[in-house]
């Protein structure tokens, strides 16, 4: 047996019957023998609640070869979930796939399937992308698809979808045009998606924002496909360039790939068993209109399973990467599960606020893909509705996580960064928008151990965010960017966190200036009094020396965007 495991699921290549091998010897088992076998592999499955699925049947030169999928049995509010950044330039037939996949129809090639994606009016008008779109395919334990859209509206039930499925992948729906490549590195980062696929139009081939998607998705190590669109309407000599050109990039020194066009089910099992290994590169190539090869790329998908190793014991983490005040519930926080458990009711902390504080906060409700569920494992996404919090008090980048991490947030960092493209150079005091995780913030640079970068440089860089301290890990990836300018790293240390209790103590002043300030507006309202009251901006804030700069940023942004905190 060879069993290769991909974490939850397995494909287990189990059985060559009997044939003569070269040395004359006896291999494999007879027909009664694999039976016994199938059956014994069976009953293991039934004591790990796992299913035994025959994924195909091929005849060698020597005799018969099964392969099976053991998948993990999953209750009816579970779900295994794998999530797909999905890249590639404008008109690329992105949004065209996503559509056809998830709705289970063909296009005309003149943007029928996508018309059900569009989330904006814009969007319908120009035929573009914009935003950061979620699309589900579910597919049950037998791996067959099990979206069915709604016959009237065509609109797809997500809780439905997800009862029936025990495996959900999740379409990071990405924008095509280089105006939007905040939108897409923030996809990327933020979503933590398990692959990318990157589609490319095969008459159009490598062209655009295509080297630029495929250049990320390496930059962030996230395991990489292809899928060529648009066969049915092109010259076969321009298929074929497109593929040798695509092939080339992939196995260039920048990518490093092994690229493998999948033609038939064998080829969709070898490269699904060792795609995460990173350096295998499937090819696929389809037509959204006529449907050729689409059995082959959703078998893929079906095989794929998430990166991420949950242990339920380790302390929750969550990373915020959407808020929503939803009518009756209140505000609801969206984003991905890095590590543990979450349940109902727990309380975690929330932050950092712009003072690098967090604040206890229960979870009301938990919702997976518009289901609600107890409890959310990591690499999950998730939304949660919370108490007691408005909206506006939260931001993109903050985190929910358990007291037992004792959080604290940073202002300061070291990373090796790598810059892809600058036109001049970059020295100190320079800034671009730094994206880690779900954080998308301005930093500039304060140090670095060259005097100055070019296009192509690796350097130390010491950076600090311009406007909030955030949470960051060592060891995470980051994307910092401005205009043109690009470059790739590592966050290597942690410097300046945020001094929590002095933080905290900055909290309570500022809560007891703003009651006096309240009492005293309602004292001099009581009286009749027509003396004006100071205004809230404009009143000194008390500012503690150990967190000096950072009162006064806050101060700024309070000013700026006329925010209150939901507690003050
Ligand atoms: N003939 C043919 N046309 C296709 C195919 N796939 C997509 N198209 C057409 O190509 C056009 C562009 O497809 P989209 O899905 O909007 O492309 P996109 O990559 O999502 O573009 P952005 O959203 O702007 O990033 C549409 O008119 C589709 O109907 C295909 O396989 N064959």
């Amino acid at each position: 047996t060879n069993p290769i495991c991909l974490h939850s699921s397995f494909i287990l290549e189990p059985f060559s019957p009997t044939y003569n091998h070269e040395d004359g010897g006896d291999y494999g088992l007879d027909d009664k023998d694999m039976e016994a076998s199938v059956a014994t592999v069976r009953s293991l499955c039934e004591q790990i609640e796992a299913d035994l699925i025959l994924l195909r049947e091929r005849t060698d030169t020597g005799g018969k070869i099964q392969d099976y999928l053991i998948r993990r049995r999953v209750g009816e509010q579970d779900f295994l979930e794998v999530r797909v950044a999905v890249v590639g330039n404008v008109d690329a037939g992105k949004s065209t796939l996503l559509g056809v996949l998830t709705h289970g129809e063909l296009d005309n090639g003149r943007g029928f399937a996508r018309q059900k994606l569009f989330r904006h009016k814009h969007e319908m008008e120009s035929g573009r992308t914009s935003s950061v779109g979620n699309d589900i395919l579910g597919f049950d334990q037998e791996g067959q698809v099990v979206n069915k859209p709604d016959s009237h509206g065509g609109s797809l039930d997500w809780t439905k979808i997800c009862e029936k499925s025990s495996k959900v992948i999740t379409f990071i729906d990405l924008a095509g045009h280089e105006k939007y490549l905040k939108t897409t590195v923030f996809g990327m980062t933020g979503h933590l998606p398990d692959f990318c696929m990157l589609m490319v139009g095969s008459n159009a081939g490598i062209v655009g924002m295509t080297k630029e998607h495929l250049g990320l998705a390496l930059a962030l190590n996230v395991p990489v496909f292809v899928v060529v669109t648009k066969i049915d309407m092109c010259p076969a000599n321009i298929l074929q360039e497109t593929l040798k050109l695509l092939q080339r990039l992939l196995k260039s020194q920048g990518c490093r790939k092994i690229p493998v066009l999948v033609q038939n089910k064998d080829d969709v099992i070898v490269t699904a068993s060792n795609f995460s290994s990173e350096r295998m590169c499937p090819i696929f190539q389809i037509s959204n209109v006529t449907g050729e090869n689409m059995d082959l790329l959703k078998m893929f998908l079906n095989l794929l399973s998430s990166r991420t190793n949950f242990n339920n014991d380790e302390p929750a983490e969550f990373q915020i990467d959407d808020t929503y005040s939803v009518p009756g519930v209140g505000t609801v926080v969206s984003g991905t599960t890095l590590r543990g458990m979450i349940r109902l009711n727990d309380t975690l902390l929330l932050g950092p606020d712009p003072l690098g504080t967090f604040i206890p906060i229960a979870v009301k409700s938990i919702h997976r893909k518009r289901m609600p569920v107890k409890e959310v494992r990591g690499g999950q996404t998730a939304s949660f509705a919370l108490k007691k919090i408005k909206r506006s008090y939260i931001r993109k980048g903050m985190v929910m996580v358990s007291p037992k991490l004792m959080p604290q947030a940073t202002w300061e960092f070291e990373a090796e960064i790598l810059v892809l493209h600058h036109p001049t150079t970059i020295s100190p005091r320079y800034q671009a928008m730094v994206h880690c995780g779900s954080i998308r913030q301005t930093a500039t640079i304060l140090t670095m151990n060259k005097d100055c970068l070019r296009t192509g440089d690796k350097a130390t860089v010491h950076f600090r965010f311009i406007k909030t301290p955030e949470y960051l890990h060592c060891d995470h990836k980051l994307v910092f960017r401005e205009g043109r300018t690009k470059a790739v790293g590592t966050i290597t240390k942690l410097l300046q966190a945020v001094n929590t209790q002095a933080a905290k103590a900055q909290q309570a002043k500022m809560q007891a200036s703003k009651k006096t300030f309240k009492e005293g507006t309602a004292a001099n309202e009581e009286a009749g009094s027509t003396a004006r009251p100071p205004s809230p901006n404009t009143a000194q804030l008390p500012v503690s020396q150990s967190t000096l700069s950072e009162p006064f940023i806050m101060c700024n942004v309070l000013r700026k965007t006329g925010e209150t905190f939901p507690w003050l």
